[in-house]
């Protein structure tokens, strides 16, 4: 026995990694049943959080927090404390399951609950962005037709409408002065003159949807996702729309044709800056021709991953 510890030290970078050998080691070995009890041998994982708690504290924050929560610290410990009255015997497991779950109960000291054991998903914040053309509003467009629970803010610009846009729904349509007034007046979340025109993200609306409970889409470009990030930092979840390649890109924005031949080519031109900025945010969807409905399926998934998280992300607008 002393041997063993001796090669373990020997060998193992850390005590952690120390420990999870020898227990691994003592799992296989035939020394298990006289060392250690039972119980603790069926569960790997309760001897290395036991033993990484209760030995070492050098492991991080979240991992030591993580093996010492109740749930699976004290699962032994609690069965251990659980006193049954006195001449009341559990019911055998082929007992009716009414009497079986009563029984049970009685033994723990209190009924089993009802309530969720997940923690309810906060609302999301979720900030779409990529370069001209690549697809966000189509992307959203149909998000906002195949999910609900979330809002598409709608953003204020100076720009003109385009055919087919609708006032309050595409966008709010103000003049550069009444943009200014906004801007004035602190209502809006982040701004930017893009292409010439004023852009912006009214906040109220932001909040008044947030309190109702729903997810937070927003829409825009590269500069805009950048100020957003320096104000929402990891709050938000930042994703980078992009094309298959640039000349797929490029084919979409000409067969678009809402731009004259100078605006193309300073879009083309940002497009090549912008899509360096990919590392800056927290997912890349793939928006590719004729494959709209992945992209959007993609995000979907995102969102519910987001949903799933056990430390989720606190926006404050
Ligand atoms: N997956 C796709 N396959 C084919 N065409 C697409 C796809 N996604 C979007 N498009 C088309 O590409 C063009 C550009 O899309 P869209 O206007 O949504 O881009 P955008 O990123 O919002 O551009 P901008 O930032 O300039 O407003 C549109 O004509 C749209 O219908």
């Amino acid at each position: 026995m002393a041997k063993i510890f001796v090669n373990f030290i020997q060998i193992s970078s850390s005590p952690s990694m120390l420990f999870r050998r020898i227990f691994t080691s003592l799992a296989r070995s035939d020394l298990q049943t006289s060392l250690i009890p039972k119980d603790i041998i069926s569960s790997g994982f309760a001897i290395s959080s036991r033993f990484d708690q209760t030995q070492f504290r050098l492991r991080s924050q979240k991992e030591v927090n993580f093996g010492s929560s109740p749930l699976l610290m004290s699962s032994d410990n609690k069965m251990n404390e659980t006193r049954r009255p006195p001449g009341v015997p559990l019911p055998p497991v082929t007992a009716e399951k009414v009497e079986l779950l009563r029984g049970l109960e009685s033994a723990l000291g209190s009924p089993f609950s009802s309530d969720s054991l997940s923690p309810a998903p906060k609302p999301l914040v979720i900030v779409i962005s990529g370069p001209s053309g690549v697809g966000k509003d189509a992307v959203i467009k149909r998000l906002r037709e195949v999910r609900e629970g979330i809002h598409f803010v709608v953003t204020a610009t100076s720009r003109e409408k385009r055919p087919g846009e609708v006032e309050g729904k595409d966008y709010y349509f103000v003049t550069k002065e009444q943009f200014l007034q906004m801007v004035q007046r602190n209502e809006l979340l982040e701004y930017a003159l893009v292409y010439g025109d004023y852009k912006g993200i009214p906040k109220q609306q932001i909040r008044d949807f947030m309190s109702k409970g729903y997810d937070i889409v927003l829409r825009v470009d590269i500069q805009g996702a950048a100020t957003l990030k320096s104000i929402l930092g990891n709050s938000a979840i930042f994703i980078f729309l992009v094309a298959e390649s640039e000349s797929a890109l490029v084919k979409r924005l000409v067969d678009r044709k809402t731009e004259t031949t100078e605006k193309l080519l300073v879009r083309i031109a940002t497009a090549r800056e912008e899509v360096k900025h990919l590392k800056d945010f927290d997912y890349v969807v793939v928006n590719a021709e004729g494959k709209l409905e992945n992209a959007v399926k993609l995000v979907e998934s995102i969102i519910d991953a987001e949903k799933a998280r056990v430390w989720q992300r606190r926006p404050v607008i």
